[in-house]
């Protein structure tokens, strides 16, 4: 059932509040990012990145407790999505079939600097922490080999690396901004890994015992112990819980620092970027925004009269929706690169004709009302990946916040990405917070601004499309009717400032808009 709103008058002096999230407790695997908790932006006003994210190394002897010190860190932050682990142990080189029969009958060397491939441990943490996606290998300690696939991981806003040779390598050590050591003593540690290995790693005792007189001790001694040098910090290996949480404190203050609101900044552009730098201002000319609109032929604006009407069923919601979508995405597509392509017709007539030359176009919804475009955009781009961000207003705040992304394989890899065209799916642009993310989030990956077309049935011209243009210029918006107006008000049953009375969440309103699409369309 589609939410109704109540004005709300918008003081300009107020201040944003701070985001109280609600976490939830999980307990992690090594190298995993949870999905349990949206992450606010890590970009300001002007479309950059703000900050890196912060990273933690976590080195000492195996067994000496690291894991167990990165776990009890991200349990102690409310196991965010934003906070995770990245475990050097994933590292580990490829093997050879001689190197996997001497590593098998335990004579392979694991704990000499030169079994981790350092470099690749080096790129795929500089890719997280400078906030793009990464791909890192994954690992089998039963196997003793790097298996064929890789782990997907971007959206980290705080690092935790840890591995025996954590803080040995100098160019590692560059990307930290906090170091580690947990001291534990050799008896403790040797028990620990006794038990660890024979019930996680399918290890004998006899082997383990064995391994461990022959490379972990000399190694600790040789090339892991004296690494403690360059730690900020010396954790105890055992009873270190306030140890634990001295670290943690001083994390979410970097956790704190990343997480950026100017949401009402975008709502309301003249109130914040008028003056001599020539911002846009609600009067801004149609022109100026340069926005591919669909030509206002009657049957559209009939499509939109349809769409707009409170009276329409949802069964007719769906019907024209998928209609229109259809159409912005014919239109949209004549902005992509196309060749000559001659052909013969049945009757054997040479035909001089064009054929579209991309090498990957795939989609990606802004959910949960950019899913009321798919249908269309599937039905004009045959057999095209669709992946999806779920984007949405932290309930106080109304800030955004990025809860999933699920983004399609050629977005993934940074190397596809660069060469892939991208059709973000919104609805609408409004406040323009949710298109901000999401094209963020494109640019994160490596896709090229010049390569997302952005496909909405509604742009409110006084809303936050003017900050976006500016920003993103070279994004091609297309869209089938521009409103002028927002309004502030709050989905119904809103408690909180301002809104004494209900439970609900601050929404901007485009009039006069179509609703909440998204429930228009599903509900
Ligand atoms: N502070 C601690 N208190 C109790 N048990 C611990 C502590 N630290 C580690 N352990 C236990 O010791 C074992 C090895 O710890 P782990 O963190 O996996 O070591 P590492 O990652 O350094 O090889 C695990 O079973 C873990 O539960
Ligand atoms: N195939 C392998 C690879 C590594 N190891 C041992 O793992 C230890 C490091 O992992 P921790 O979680 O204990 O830090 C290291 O000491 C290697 O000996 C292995 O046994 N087999």
């Amino acid at each position: 059932m589609p939410n109704s709103v109540r004005k709300h008058s918008f003081d300009e002096s107020e201040a944003p509040t701070e985001p109280s999230p609600q976490y939830l407790s999980l307990q992690p695997k090594k190298n995993t990012v949870l999905v349990s908790h949206g992450r606010p932006p890590w970009y300001g006003e002007d479309g950059k990145r703000t900050c890196d994210a912060y990273v933690v190394a976590v080195a000492g002897g195996s067994g000496s407790g690291k894991t167990h010190v990165a776990r009890q860190i991200v349990q102690s932050l409310g196991s965010i999505p934003t906070v995770i682990i990245l475990s050097q142990d994933s590292f580990y080189k490829y093997h050879t079939p001689e190197e996997l029969e001497l590593a098998h009958a335990n004579k392979l060397d694991f704990d000499h600097p030169d079994a981790i491939d350092m470099p690749l441990f080096a790129a795929c943490l500089a890719d997280l922490k400078a906030c793009k996606q990464t791909n890192i290998p994954v690992y089998s300690f039963v196997e003793h080999q790097r298996l064929p696939e890789t782990k997907y991981l971007y959206g980290a806003t705080i690092i935790i690396t840890e591995g025996i040779m954590a803080l040995h390598d100098p160019a590692l050590r560059e990307l930290y901004d906090l170091k580690v050591f947990v001291q534990c003593d050799s008896d403790l540690m040797l028990a620990r890994r006794i038990q660890r290995d024979v019930k996680e790693r399918g290890r004998s005792v006899e082997s383990v015992l064995d391994q461990y007189l022959r490379f972990v001790k000399p190694s600790y001694d040789n090339f892991v112990r004296p690494t403690a040098t360059y730690a900020d910090i010396i954790v105890p290996g055992s009873n270190n819980a306030v140890a634990i949480g001295l670290i943690s404190a001083h994390i979410r203050r970097q956790l704190d620092e990343r997480a950026n609101q100017f949401r009402k900044k975008l709502a309301i552009p003249h109130l914040y970027f008028s003056g001599g730098s020539g911002a846009s201002t609600p009067e801004s000319r149609l022109e100026d925004l340069d926005l591919k609109v669909l030509p206002q032929t009657p049957q559209l604006v009939g499509i939109y009269t349809i769409l707009r009407s409170k009276e329409t069923s949802r069964q007719d919601f769906v019907f024209f929706a998928d209609r229109l979508s259809t159409l912005l995405v014919e239109h949209a597509l004549q902005y992509l690169p196309y060749t000559d392509k001659t052909v013969t017709t049945p009757v054997g007539v040479v035909s001089h004709g064009k054929k579209l030359d991309v090498k990957n176009v795939c989609g990606v919804s802004v959910l949960r009302s950019g899913g009321a475009l798919e249908r269309g955009f599937r039905r004009v781009i045959n057999d095209v990946p669709v992946g999806s961000l779920l984007v949405q207003s932290d309930a106080t705040t109304g800030e955004p916040l990025l809860l999933h992304a699920m983004l399609p394989h050629c977005v993934r890899f940074r190397h596809l990405a660069e060469e892939s065209w991208v059709f973000l799916l919104d609805a609408q642009i409004g406040t323009a917070a949710a298109a901000f993310m999401s094209i963020r989030i494109l640019l994160d990956h490596g896709v090229r601004e010049d390569r997302i077309v952005f496909i909405t049935f509604l742009v409110a011209r006084g809303g936050g499309i003017s900050v976006l243009r500016r920003v993103f210029p070279q994004v091609t918006i297309v869209c089938g009717a521009v409103d002028d107006e927002m309004r502030e008000g709050w989905l119904e049953g809103y408690r909180g400032e301002g809104n004494p009375e209900g439970t609900g969440r601050p929404v901007w309103v485009m009039q006069p808009g179509m609703g909440q699409i998204g429930d228009r369309y599903y509900l």
